[in-house]
């Protein structure tokens, strides 16, 4: 059988899912990449791999797309990884810093930009300054593990996850596991038997990861980032798709 091309994340926030992979026997059946967020939608899209661990919002330019296992990047509240950091209060930024690798989280920040914080700040795409905050009144997006332990390092850091919650109620999916065209169940079930067991074996991989100082891994697997699709965070994916929709 030819093997199943598959685009991963390449943040902390997939290797739950890539031990799994690497530790059952699916690894046999896949030709696995791991991928900046922008780099995995791309690849879904112009179907250079057949499953993408794709950001959400990317479905929009997909004429064909299908959610092919249980879990995902998700979170309940704050998620601990995904901020727009700035050096002044959100209704007094004047141009916002998209990150060039994401693809959810930038159109999550123009959500709430209009209907959260009702605020119109110019939006910045590919900043040759991207981060650097040079004036006050800039602050950009960023997402992954280039935003651990920077929190406290700016006046203001806002955690979309958590905004997002305070705005709709809702937990929020950042990306699924979408393939661009049909998978045959007996491997849907095996991939998802593959996820599950990286998830249960999260503590064996804290042995895996180097700890920092400055940002606390085990709480972030643990407790920050969601991974279960549940039928909650499928409402709010459809109803963060209609946001996008009409923005
Ligand atoms: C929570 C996160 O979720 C991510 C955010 C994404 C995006 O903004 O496009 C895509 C994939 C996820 O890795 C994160 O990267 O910190």
């Amino acid at each position: 059988m030819e093997k199943i091309k598959i685009s991963a994340v390449s943040y902390t926030n997939t290797k739950p899912f890539i031990y799994g992979i690497q530790h059952t026997a699916i690894i046999d059946k896949i030709e696995l990449s791991l991928d900046i967020p922008a780099d995995c939608a791309q690849k879904t899209i112009d179907n250079k791999v057949d499953i993408g661990l794709i950001p959400v919002a990317a479905t929009l330019n997909m004429p064909y797309w299908n959610i092919v296992a249980d879990y995902c990047i998700g979170a309940k509240g704050a998620v601990n990884s995904v901020f727009i950091f700035s050096n002044c209060d959100i209704h007094s930024i004047k141009r916002l810093q998209l990150d060039p690798e994401s693809r959810t989280s930038n159109n999550l920040a123009r959500v709430l930009l209009k209907n959260y914080w009702k605020v119109a700040p110019e939006l910045i795409t590919n900043d040759p300054e991207y981060s650097n905050l040079s004036d006050s009144e800039t602050a950009f997006v960023q997402i992954g593990d280039r935003t651990f332990g920077k929190k406290d390092k700016y006046a203001y850091a806002y955690d979309l996850a958590g905004e997002w919650e305070k705005f709709t109620g809702l937990p929020f999916v950042f990306a699924a596991w979408i393939a661009n065209k049909p998978v045959p169940q007996t491997f849907v079930d095996e991939f998802n038997e593959a996820l599950k067991y990286g998830l249960q074996h999260r503590e064996a991989l804290f042995a895996e990861i180097p700890a920092r100082a400055d940002f606390d891994i085990h709480d972030y697997l643990m407790n920050k980032i969601d991974f279960d699709l549940t039928e909650e965070k499928r409402k709010a994916l459809h109803l963060f798709l209609e946001y996008l929709k009409a923005l």
